[in-house]
């Protein structure tokens, strides 16, 4: 037992605070606290009242419901009845005396220990009694807690309802499940493509004096002369200055120290697209003092290369560059001895322009040890829709790696290239010579997916267009026509084809007349009946052909030898064939682009297709294309040698077939 301290009122030292918090009446302390419980109970009796009547003033909807289920409805005039406050009281109390009585209970367990801990040893009462106090303070603790709790509480269930109108407080709905119309997505284009540097299409009432043109030099503007070209094209005024003024910091670097852009040109079939960068070229190469590869067109075919190579070779007459075709129609050894030399066992490049097709140029890069490309300045990529169509032979990247390698003499050197990267003080020096992709088409594509394949430096974009009057819209879905076309397609039916070729030639005198099919095997079979109809000369242009054959096919019809050429694609893309008066479709072309390059202006036209294909020519902003109907008696005299003809057709095909198996 403990000894029991009698408490003196007189007592003010410390000890009796001490002696006080020892010294308690057992019945004193007993009693304080059940006040105590339920003075905290009524406390918190009247927090949930006032959280229940905030509730009910934030939230009449679901509020009303929940009230209805809990207590009848207050009206503003009345008052609450006694009699719910009272039994809420008594319901309360019976809460206080059972919260009372659990504390009694927890009591009577801490004295049972403390009474076993006291018989044991007399100190344990010490801190058995702080342990009570320790309950007492985290009961005040607990009171405190609640406090913050409760005050905290109805803060969170306005908020909370506030925000969401729910009754059930401490939830989050996020973001309101309205329903919102769905915006169309809108195709953007890059602003490059969207806003281009519009080219006057109209080449007749545009033509610009030669030497009005700013940046060319005397030597150019005379040997322009010597061929004929008094005036540049719309497409030639513009974009040879922009390519000047790339190099007008030298080759080394571009316009103000920086890479220059890349500059894209899209402009109609004989639009003189070859022109606006061969001069700028030969131009900037002109200066050059040792001999590299600093200029490298590559072209779909290669009777375009041959064109183009025949283009900068007029130019780079009288001067020291070099142009060498790499086109696979030499074999792969005579072509290296045209590329390079060895001189005292160093390899020095005899090129300073090449003009390749995709294949061979690919072959030379990795198998040709002495061929470089590590000083390539401009990369020109002629008919570029169809090259990036040809991507997959993965030629540009072939490129790209063969121009950034670095080999023993230029790992150190100051003209080391590496891969661009973004611009900081390391990566401008030393300075490396900016690798510029220039690209020329008809029907330059607008698709994103394939323009980055070319992965173009800040590109710069030059199309003409009809009008300046036209929308964005408008030109993204339109074509260039060539200026002075006209448009027609012959309704007719499929046997009677072949005849419609030999009206327009044998009668009509429709010749010189490039005629394209599909296929090889339709150019061929068309060449075969109108040769054994007779009365024509005529030949076929296609892949069937070897290099050569071809070479002499072309010339003999630009010499006028040939009144009717048949050919397949091969020929459509950007071929110029002097003296032309007619291209006729013998095979309506299935896309746009086609008809585009064929430089159609007879369409002869199967009847079930004839409203698609209208529809694709006018929507891509055809100037007219009419109806030119051929009457049958036209051909009616024709007919008896014809079905001869057909006859003797499917033999010669029988025999070639089988010539063929063996
Ligand atoms: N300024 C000019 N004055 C007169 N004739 C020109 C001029 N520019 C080009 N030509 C001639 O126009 C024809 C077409 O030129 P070019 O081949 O450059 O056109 P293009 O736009 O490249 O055509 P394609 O898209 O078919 O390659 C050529 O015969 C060329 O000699």
């Amino acid at each position: 037992m403990l000894p029991q301290i009698v408490r003196d009122p007189e007592l003010s030292s410390p000890l009796g605070a001490s002696c006080h918090r020892y010294l308690v009446d057992e019945e004193d302390s007993e009693s304080s606290r059940e006040s105590r419980s339920r003075a905290l109970l009524a406390k918190l009796q009247e927090q949930v009242r006032a959280r229940e009547r905030q509730s009910i003033s934030n939230t009449p909807d679901e509020d009303d419901k929940e009230q209805k289920k809990r207590k009848p409805e207050k009206t503003e005039t009345e008052e609450v009845p006694r009699k719910t406050k009272k039994s809420e009281n008594e319901r309360k109390t019976h809460a206080a005396d059972e919260v009372a009585s659990s504390a009694k209970k927890k009591k009577k367990q801490t004295n049972k220990t403390l009474s076993t801990e006291n018989e044991s040893t007399g100190d344990k009462e010490s801190i058995n009694e702080k342990s009570v106090e320790i309950t007492e303070t985290s009961e005040s603790d607990r009171e405190e807690n609640k406090k913050t709790e409760e005050s905290v509480e109805p803060q969170i269930s306005q908020e909370a309802k506030a925000e969401n109108g729910s009754s059930q407080s401490g939830f989050h709905v996020l973001g309101g499940f309205k329903g919102k119309t769905v915006q169309k997505v809108k195709r953007v284009l890059p602003q490059w493509l969207a806003q281009p540097d519009v080219i006057q299409r109209d080449i007749t009432n545009n033509l610009i004096p030669v030497s009005e043109v700013p940046g060319i030099c005397p030597t150019l503007l005379k040997k322009l002369e010597m061929n004929g070209i008094q005036s540049f094209f719309p497409v030639q005024a513009e974009v040879i200055p922009a390519i000047l003024e790339s190099v007008a910091s030298g080759l080394l670097v571009g316009p103000g120290g920086y890479r220059p852009r890349d500059i894209c040109v899209s402009a109609p079939t004989g639009s003189g697209k070859t022109l606006a960068f061969v001069i700028p070229v030969v131009q900037a190469l002109s200066k050059r003092v040792v001999r590299e590869v600093r200029a490298l067109a590559v072209l779909p075919t290669k009777e375009l290369a041959q064109q183009v190579s025949k283009v900068f070779s007029t130019y780079t007459e009288g001067t020291n560059l070099k142009v060498v075709m790499v086109t696979g129609q030499k074999t792969f050894a005579a072509e290296q001895t045209t590329l390079s030399e060895n001189r005292g066992g160093v390899s020095h490049s005899l090129a300073d322009i090449i003009v390749a097709t995709p294949g061979r140029l690919v072959d030379h890069i990795n198998k040709n040890p002495n061929f470089g490309l590590q000083h390539l300045r401009f990369l020109i990529i002629d008919e570029a829709d169809r090259m990036i169509d040809s991507m997959h032979q993965s030629w540009l990247s072939q490129v790209t790696k063969a121009v950034y390698r670095s080999t023993g003499d230029t790992q150190t050197s100051v003209f080391r290239r590496v891969l661009p990267g973004p611009i900081t003080v390391a990566s401008l020096s030393p300075p490396q010579i900016p690798l510029q992709k220039l690209l020329f088409s008809a029907t330059l594509t607008q698709n994103p997916e394939k323009l980055q394949l070319l992965d173009l430096h800040q590109p710069r974009l030059f199309s003409s267009t009809h009008t300046c009057t036209e929308t964005t819209t408008q030109r993204q879905d339109t074509f260039n026509f060539p200026q002075g076309l006209t448009e027609y397609y012959v309704p007719c039916t499929l046997s009677k084809k072949p005849l419609i070729i030999l009206h327009f030639l044998l009668r009509l005198k429709f010749s010189p007349a490039l005629c394209f099919t599909n296929s090889r095997e339709g150019a061929h079979r068309l060449y075969l009946l109108v040769k054994l109809f007779g009365g024509v000369e005529v030949a076929e242009f296609s892949s069937k052909l070897s290099p050569g054959e071809r070479q002499k096919t072309l010339k003999d019809f630009e010499q006028g030898k040939i009144p009717l050429l048949i050919s397949t694609d091969a020929a459509a893309r950007g071929i110029d064939i002097n003296g032309v008066k007619c291209v006729i479709n013998y095979d309506a072309p299935q896309y746009i682009r086609t008809y585009i390059h064929r430089q159609v202006s007879i369409i002869q036209q199967k009847p079930m297709w004839e409203k698609n294909f209208l529809q694709m020519v006018r929507d891509a902003g055809s100037p007219g294309i009419q109806r030119h109907f051929v009457q049958p008696e036209a051909f009616k005299s024709m007919e008896a040698r014809y079905d001869q003809a057909l006859a003797e057709l499917s033999k010669v095909v029988k025999e070639e077939n089988a010539k063929k198996r063996f």
